[in-house]
């Protein structure tokens, strides 16, 4: 049998659960996810294989209007991720009301197969679904939709199959260990990052980017360093906390994560510093590995 290989793309509006989905799909924590808008900023591949074949999946940042430079680059993201897509699965939530202009718009550029996932359905009834399906197949008549819990793992086998039955013939785009395209630095920054998201409100995680500056193999233990970047002093101010308590509970939980993720006892530090407006300025954006 010929061998299969291919990109697919996981695609959708922020908040979809496209991360949680990824993480399904591969059956590994690839990336971070929390009930915020926008966790993801970056295009992460979670590769699976298989003697006969190797999906590539792709987890993006969710869609939206960009308002400033680091929104530019999430964006450029998702579209290069639709270019290269030999298959996309559009995720939606059961409960968005129907307002996906922005991302139908990006799909148009692209002719690859489409599924819609119409995620979430836990939450929801019988009659909701069938309408879902209903608009789906009237608005885009995809190639397949289906009526998912990336959550609860309901589904996914079918989108698997799916994604075989429609990966082209191919030799395989990476070794056939490979897991993802990104460092154990990454992960680990990720891991902080998911932590800022969930334990503090408003801006701060949105003002925040996370730098892993050591990353020392040792035999006993790994020995992380990173720094936490705001925008503000006040910012600093909150992220450190009271006698520095909620920078200790980011560093507890991060730390509880990445114990779990690389199978080591790990020794974090975590330094918090000012870089006015990082979010706007090119250089830095470049410096913290958005293109
Ligand atoms: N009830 C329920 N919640 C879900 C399901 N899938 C995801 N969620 C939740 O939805 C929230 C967002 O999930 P993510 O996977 O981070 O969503 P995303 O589309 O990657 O989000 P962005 O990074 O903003 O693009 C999290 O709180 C998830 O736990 C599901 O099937 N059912």
């Amino acid at each position: 049998m010929a061998h299969q290989a291919g990109f697919v793309s996981i695609i959708g509006k922020p908040n979809a659960g496209k991360s949680t989905l990824m993480n399904a799909l591969v059956g590994e924590k690839m990336s971070i996810i929390t009930p915020k808008a926008q966790t993801t900023r970056h295009r992460i591949l979670g590769i699976v294989n298989d003697e006969n074949y190797q999906i590539v999946f792709s987890d993006t940042p969710g869609v939206i209007k960009p308002h400033y430079a680091l929104h530019e680059s999430m964006m450029h993201q998702v579209d290069g991720s639709i270019v290269d897509a030999d298959l996309i699965l559009l995720v939606t939530d059961i409960y968005e009301e129907y307002d996906e202009a922005d991302v139908l718009k990006k799909l148009e550029r692209s002719e690859a197969p489409l599924a819609v996932l119409i995620n979430k359905i836990d939450q929801s009834d019988e009659e909701t679904v069938k309408k879902k399906v209903e608009f789906w197949q009237e608005k885009l008549n995809p190639k397949a939709i289906f009526a998912i819990s990336a959550l609860h793992g309901h589904n996914i086998k079918a989108i698997m199959d799916f994604v075989i039955g429609n990966l082209p013939e191919h030799a395989p785009y990476y070794e056939k260990d490979a897991l993802t395209d990104r460092n154990d630095r990454f992960f680990a920054s990720e891991m902080i990052r998911e932590q800022v998201f969930k334990q503090y409100k408003k801006e701060i995680p949105y003002s925040t980017e996370v730098i892993v500056t050591a990353f020392i193999e040792g035999e006993k233990l790994y020995r992380i360093s990173a720094e936490i970047i705001v925008e503000r002093d006040s910012q600093k101010n909150i992220i450190i906390g009271k006698n520095g308590e909620m920078l200790k509970i980011v560093g507890t939980y991060a730390r509880r994560s990445m114990e779990e993720f690389f199978q080591q006892k790990i020794f974090l530090e975590m330094f918090v510093k000012v870089i006015p407006d990082w979010r706007t300025k090119k250089n830095y954006l470049k410096q913290f590995g958005y293109e």
